[in-house]
């Protein structure tokens, strides 16, 4: 299995080098990295990654800041990141930590690297044990923070 680690300088956490190391706990996978500038620069380092490094699944990873641009970044780059999806028919798994999620750098640090460990775990079950991902249907799992857990009547 190969893997596709796509992230960004702009990031305040080294996400790219986290999603490494939980790749390697978990199986025995081939990564490819490929770091740009910013979220926008993602969507066709994954397609890249995909069709030219052959990977079977990527990880996009990105930092949008706080500021209303920001955020209009960090959409347009989820929606190259569908596109992206759709033209090569794999999965890209999206892993934005936006900054004002967290109250201060601790807490940022903390849930950058929480959910890009819990990310890398989905996509290494997307392709070798989607069965697992199957059991969790419905079970309210959010990566980072902690899960929603199952509505209850
Ligand atoms: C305004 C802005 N905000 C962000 C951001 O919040 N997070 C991020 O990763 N990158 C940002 N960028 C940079 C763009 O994504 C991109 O790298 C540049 O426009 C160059 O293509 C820009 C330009």
């Amino acid at each position: 299995m190969r893997v596709g680690v796509a992230d960004t300088t702009f990031a305040r956490v080294n996400m790219g080098a986290i999603a490494i190391d939980e790749l390697k706990r978990h199986a025995s996978v081939s990564v490819e990295r490929y770091t740009v500038p910013g979220v926008k620069d993602l969507p066709v380092a994954c397609k890249k990654l995909i069709e030219e490094r052959r990977c079977d699944i990527v990880m996009a990873l990105g930092m949008p800041g706080g500021k209303d641009k920001d955020k209009m970044c960090a959409h347009e780059a989820s929606q190259g990141l569908i596109h992206a999806q759709l033209l090569t028919n794999h999965h890209i798994i999206e892993v934005f930590v936006h900054e004002d999620e967290a109250e201060n750098d601790a807490e940022l640090a903390w849930l950058a690297e929480q959910r890009t460990r819990e990310h890398a775990v989905s996509a290494i079950r997307l392709i070798l044990a989607p069965k697992e991902l199957e059991r969790d249907a419905g079970t309210g799992q959010r990566q980072g923070f902690a899960d929603a857990g199952p509505a209850r009547r």
